[in-house]
């Protein structure tokens, strides 16, 4: 099986949803407390979808707020540099700030992150500010389930979503669930379900979809997501289980696994949003989904090895060699 794109477009992705800072420890194998040195790159779970999709050759475009100082310089100019078209993102002028996301290195198994998400930019993106125009010339519209947290972010993508299903633009909900700017469990729940039930694909983690059906951690199955989801719009589901890989499931019946692929790992987050560039790649290029699985495997495997989410984004070569080395 393979996704149907509309093919006269001149985006292949345009992201929706947080552009912002991270900052890495520099010093590894230490608690935040006594990391004195941090390396700041792009982040946000969205740009990082969107940086790892150009590096692969996608054209990416992005919607977005970005606050009005260095910090929104740095995230625009960047994100320009790496091919991404940045006309619809837009700049804050009432105060917001950036989200920042400061990251542990204690070991390589065991990595965290501290988001600083106080009034950030990106969640007073206003419905206003998402255009038609824009939307409809992309293949797809990829939803991060943060920017559904607040308002007016939320009713921003809402709209985003309508214009997309309006316009026969795929939307790709990749439900990137980050406890900090959520009120409740119940909320959440809520707007995932909401928009995962407008969705062609998503994409999350077990404990991801947990959230979205309202369930404890680790008390949901893949069967039973399945079973609900495929009673609505959604044509694909993938589901992450970590170091024990992934599955696809199509709305035909059919189900995949993708192992994850050895490598030395550094540290722990980037995983997710190095997968969903290299799958979403994949099958915008009509590859199968098993190969499209071993695409974000592979572009996980490669990005847990480096320092940074955005920057270590690989390239298509970096991802078919390691492919070709372990199969
Ligand atoms: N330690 C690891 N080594 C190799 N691949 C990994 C590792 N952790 C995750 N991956 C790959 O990244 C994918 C996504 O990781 P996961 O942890 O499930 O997502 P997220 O980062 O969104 O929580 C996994 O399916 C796997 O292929
Ligand atoms: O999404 C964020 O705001 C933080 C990211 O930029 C950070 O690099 C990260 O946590 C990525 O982790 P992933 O979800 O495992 O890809």
């Amino acid at each position: 099986m393979s996704i149907e794109f509309n093919q006269d477009r001149n985006y292949d992705i345009i992201a929706i949803g947080r552009a912002c800072i991270d900052l890495n420890a520099a010093e590894y194998n230490r608690p935040m407390e006594e990391t004195m040195t941090f390396t700041k790159y792009v982040g946000g779970s969205p740009a990082n979808i969107a940086i790892g999709s150009s590096k692969l050759g996608l054209k990416a475009g992005f919607i977005g707020k970005i606050p009005n100082d260095q910090h929104g310089n740095f995230i625009k100019q960047y994100m320009s540099e790496v091919g991404i078209d940045t006309s619809n993102m837009v700049v804050d002028q009432e105060g917001h700030k950036a989200g920042l996301t400061f990251t542990e290195i204690k070991s390589p198994e065991e990595c965290s992150i501290l988001m600083y998400r106080e009034d950030v930019a990106d969640l007073y993106l206003n419905p206003d500010e998402v255009n038609e125009d824009y939307i409809k010339q992309s293949k797809i519209l990829l939803v991060s389930g943060t920017a559904l947290a607040k308002s007016p972010s939320r009713e921003a993508v809402i709209k985003a979503v309508s214009l997309a299903r309006k316009n026969d633009v795929k939307v790709i909900f990749e439900l990137d669930y980050r406890p900090y700017t959520w009120a409740s469990k119940e909320e959440t729940a809520i707007y995932y379900s909401l928009i995962a039930e407008q969705s062609d694909v998503v994409i999350g983690t077990r404990d991801e979809y947990d959230m979205m059906e309202n369930l404890e951690e680790g008390e949901g199955n893949n069967e039973a997501t399945v079973n609900y989801l495929f009673n609505h719009s959604p044509e694909l589901l993938v589901i992450k289980h970590g170091v024990d890989g992934s599955y696809a499931y199509t709305k035909s019946g059919d189900v995949y696994r993708g192992l994850a692929y050895k490598t030395q790992v550094l540290k722990t987050f980037g995983a997710g949003d190095s997968y969903a560039s290299a799958f979403l790649y994949a099958i915008v290029n009509g590859k199968d989904i098993e190969t499209a699985l071993k695409f974000g495997s592979a572009s996980a495997a490669i990005v847990v090895s480096k320092h940074s989410s955005s920057e270590a984004m690989p390239t298509v070569e970096e991802i078919e060699s390691l492919i070709a080395q372990q199969g």
